[in-house]
């Protein structure tokens, strides 16, 4: 017999094992517990020794008696790199180790909240179908989170339309520039260059390719779809999502409603820290103290992008060139292939320790926050992309994979706060782009990417389009328990 309290919705949530997942999904998680939901974070146990190792997660959490970690493996290797390039294997994994494991962990009510209440909702990642087949078959209604952009997941749905109006597979020699017009909303700006990074596979049968197009037509399955975007920045593309996945929860930026929520509670303020699988070095904060208003152009990749040493090498040049304050985050494993190796030129020596700071991992909301900080050369990961919008900072794009080709054209072309840098890697262009950004065009994108920074606090603030929509949400959840308990 159910008692009463089993009613209380009891919420699984499930990220791929990556930073710009994991870290977006918990706040999420912190959010519906802040609401009184009971929550389950199911992490691999990879990520979740990362997490517990290298941030106080564990204090921030255990505030919320109807929260839990739980854990399920990957499948890989503890010392296999988990970045981009070999993001396939992550994937091959999950399917061959981690799905069986998760429908277990389900049947066998392994997964019981702490007080013993059984799943009543499961928010996947929405890059994953199969908690959706999981979810139908225990009868647990399954909401997708898709943590990327929705210009991306709207060109990731249309990919089909592309390759049935011949527009995929990209053919030899195709001119890069040349505009699709199989992406209903986006035909007067969407050159090939900024399709999903996927969509560069000269074979259809490419399994990248094939991952992303068939799982985002999956979205209209679930029961519900989430996305870390709010309404008016993309609200012409979310129209076009809408007339395939009609209920649709815009609730971002998940990192400002979030703040925005705790601010008048202070003690859980005060036990926040960033959700990072990196050591985070503060060091930089205090360089950041001494430098000029405005003066510093911030430099990170995320925590999936590789480059080669030359790749690295061109940055470097181009920001020592460029005169400019730098700070740069540079992951321990952001660099693959050994190549160029030897002795770093005296020049980028000099450069560096005049008016660069390079640490492995900085605490990134705080940096854009920071009054010395005037720009970002991001590779466009979404959550760099939307914290930059927050904190008023222009960008300089340079997307490596996924949604940052898609996001940097978005960031340049329609919402005009920044400039892209797509396909170029050399250091007169990095130059260039970071003067432009630090002193020519630095007023017209201020004022721009102000614009759009009051907008997302306005959607995150009592009233606001994210927040109301966070509150649906939350009914939503509480209606669903009812159902599924009854
Ligand atoms: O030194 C650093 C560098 C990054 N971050 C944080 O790490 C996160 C990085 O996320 P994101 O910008 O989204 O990049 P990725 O880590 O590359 O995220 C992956 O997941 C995102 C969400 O799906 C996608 O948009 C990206 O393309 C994909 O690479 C952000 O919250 C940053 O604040 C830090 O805290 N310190
Ligand atoms: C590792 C990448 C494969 C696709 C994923 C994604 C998506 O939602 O499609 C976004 O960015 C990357 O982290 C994921």
């Amino acid at each position: 017999m159910e008692s009463p309290e089993s009613k209380a919705p009891h919420v699984l949530i499930f990220p791929i094992p990556a930073q710009g997942h994991v870290n977006s999904m918990l706040n999420l998680a912190q959010l519906l517990s802040l609401a009184g939901l009971n929550i389950t974070f199911l992490n691999t146990d990879h990520n979740h020794n990362r997490l517990v190792l290298h941030t106080n997660i564990l204090h921030q959490f255990a505030c919320f008696p109807g929260f839990q970690f739980k854990t399920i493996p990957d499948g890989l290797p503890d010392d296999h790199p988990r970045a981009g390039d070999r993001f396939n294997e992550v994937f091959d994994s999950i399917k061959l180790v981690t799905k069986p494991l998760f429908r277990e962990m389900l049947c066998s009510g392994q997964l019981n909240s702490a007080t013993g209440q059984s799943v009543t909702c499961i928010i996947a990642d929405g890059i994953l179908s199969f908690p959706i087949d999981v979810g139908n078959e225990l009868g647990i209604p399954v909401i997708h989170f898709r943590t990327a952009s929705a210009c991306y997941f709207w060109a990731c749905f249309c990919i089909q339309d592309m390759i049935e109006t011949g527009e995929l597979p990209i053919r030899e020699n195709e001119d890069m520039d040349r505009l699709i017009r199989s992406v209903p909303g986006m035909e007067t700006f969407l050159r090939i260059r900024d399709l999903p990074s996927f969509c560069r596979a000269s074979n259809l049968a490419d399994p990248s390719l094939q991952r992303v197009a068939n799982k985002t037509r999956q979205s209209p399955r679930a029961h519900a779809l989430i996305l870390n975007t709010f309404e008016d920045l993309e609200g012409p593309v979310l129209s076009h999502i809408r007339t395939k996945c009609p209920k649709i929860y815009t609730i971002g930026p998940l990192h400002a409603i979030l703040k925005s929520k705790l601010e008048s509670k202070t003690t859980l303020l005060q036990s926040q820290s960033p959700n990072s699988l990196f050591e985070v070095d503060r060091s930089c904060m205090v360089w950041l103290d001494a430098q000029p208003l405005k003066s510093v152009i911030y430099v990170s990749f995320g925590s999936i992008t590789v480059m080669t040493k030359d790749e690295l090498m061109e940055f470097w040049y181009g920001l020592v060139n460029s005169k400019k304050r730098f700070l740069w985050a540079i992951r321990p494993n952001l660099v693959t292939q050994k190549d160029g190796e030897g002795q770093i030129p005296q020049e980028l020596v000099e450069g560096t320790k005049d008016r660069g700071c390079m640490v492995g991992w900085v605490p990134q909301e705080e940096v854009l926050a920071h009054q010395a900080v005037g720009g970002f050369l991001t590779h466009s990961g979404w959550n760099s992309t939307l914290e930059s919008i927050v904190a008023g900072v222009p960008m300089i794009c340079w997307p490596y994979f996924a949604d940052q080709q898609t996001n940097s054209r978005f960031v340049s072309e329609v919402w005009k706060l920044g400039m892209d840098m797509k396909d170029v890697c050399d250091r007169v262009m990095v130059e260039k782009m970071v003067n432009h950004l630090m002193e020519e065009t630095r007023e017209i994108f201020m004022k721009s990417i102000a614009e759009k920074a009051r907008l997302a606090k306005e959607s995150v603030s009592e009233g606001g389009s994210s927040y109301c929509n966070l509150d649906h949400l939350i009914k939503d959840i509480r209606l669903m328990s009812m159902a599924t308990t009854k």
